[in-house]
């Protein structure tokens, strides 16, 4: 029994998550929760002949208790997105609660589920859910991500556009966090590698830092990125299913995670980053989830600048979160 839950299912990105879910065939089990309309999402999607069994729930009845007992990967895309003139930290004051609530239902009924954060300020969220699976010793470090692949996905598209190469072969490392320029590409890093020129490298990384600005502006008002967040989410949880219920080694996967995840791996890391406690990072995916933090490796002049401008947005970011929860928002 496989069961994974998408917690805002029938939202922009809920549901083409879902249904990339759904086609994902380690999955036996798909639970959709959400305050509105998926009943009616689980109903459609559960006509595919693919093996998940799907339901649908809502808050009433225990909905979110049924919905995630038994979870084994929890998905969170519920909470409002930007409008055009919004930053993703515009979005705490409703998402922050909204995610805490989640993070509580999960704490008490589903505490050995991998967890993957999509809400945004996902710089913030993370740590909230962290915080309250530590007030209900439920915290494994291993065993919580913040969603930062459609970074990735954004560098290998852009990149690509300008070296030619085929972009679903291209890899750059992105690292940081996931709002403008707390978000780092490491364009020297490039795989397959091309050399890049000074000129090319700022409009690049400019590009990916504020990749989601642009799908907000050309949605004028209508939400932010779904689609490509839902290709991007589905990958990441692949890889999370790849790596814990079939055993495949070898996978790596950036994403926003707590870095006691790999406490020894990540002295060195620590230091470069001034003693943050979240850092998105290349991650080694094992059986428990988190098997390794890879560090920075070697990073050029423009990208150790980089790094020094997001520390400090970083650290304002983890500790909005950390305080939301530490100040008495209810559990
Ligand atoms: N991590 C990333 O890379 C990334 C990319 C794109 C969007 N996002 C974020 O994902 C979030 C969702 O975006 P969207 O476009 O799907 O928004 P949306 O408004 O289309 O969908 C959100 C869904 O969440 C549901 N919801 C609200 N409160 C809930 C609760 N308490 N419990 C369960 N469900 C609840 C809503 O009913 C809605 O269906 C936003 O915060 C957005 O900024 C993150
Ligand atoms: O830009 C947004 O607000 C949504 C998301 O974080 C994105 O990167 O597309």
């Amino acid at each position: 029994m496989v069961k994974a839950v998408v917690l805002g299912a029938a939202g922009g990105i809920g549901q083409p998550l879902s249904l990339l879910l759904k086609l994902n065939e380690v999955i036996t089990e798909l639970a959709l929760y959400d305050i509105v309309n998926s009943p009616g999402v689980a109903a459609d999607l559960s006509h595919i002949n693919t093996p998940a069994k799907v339901t649908g729930y809502l808050p009433a009845n225990d909905g979110l208790k049924c919905a995630l007992t038994g979870a084994h990967l929890i998905v969170i895309p519920a909470g409002v997105p930007r409008k055009p003139g919004m930053t993703r930290d515009d979005l705490f004051k409703i998402n922050a609660g909204i995610v805490r609530d989640l993070a509580t239902g999960i704490a008490q009924h589903a505490p050995k589920a991998y967890v993957l954060v999509i809400s945004n300020p996902v710089n913030s969220t993370v740590p909230i859910v962290v915080e309250v699976l530590k007030k209900h010793g439920a915290f494994d470090p291993k065993r919580v991500f913040g969603v930062t692949t459609l970074d990735v996905v954004r560098a290998s598209t852009f990149t690509s556009s300008i070296s030619g190469a085929a972009p679903q072969g291209v890899r750059v490392p992105v690292v940081g966090g996931h709002s403008g320029v707390t978000i780092i590409p490491l364009l020297s890093q490039i795989s397959p590698r091309h050399n890049f020129t000074h000129e090319e490298i700022e409009a690049l990384t400019k590009r990916i830092q504020f990749g989601g600005d642009e799908v907000v502006k050309a949605k004028d008002g209508a939400g932010s990125a779904t689609l490509s967040m839902a290709q991007a989410g589905a990958r990441f949880a692949s890889s999370i299913l790849n790596a814990t219920v079939k055993g495949e080694a070898g996978i790596v996967e950036p994403s926003y995670v707590h870095l006691d995840a790999d406490k020894e791996g990540c002295a060195q890391l620590r230091k470069l980053i001034d003693g943050l406690d979240y850092f998105s990072s290349n991650i080694e995916l094992g059986p428990n989830g988190v098997a390794k933090i890879n560090s920075l490796g070697e990073i050029s002049e423009y990208e150790k600048k980089l790094l020094e401008a997001a520390i400090p947005e970083l650290k304002t970011n983890i500790n909005k979160g950390v305080s939301f929860i530490a100040d008495g928002s209810k559990l």
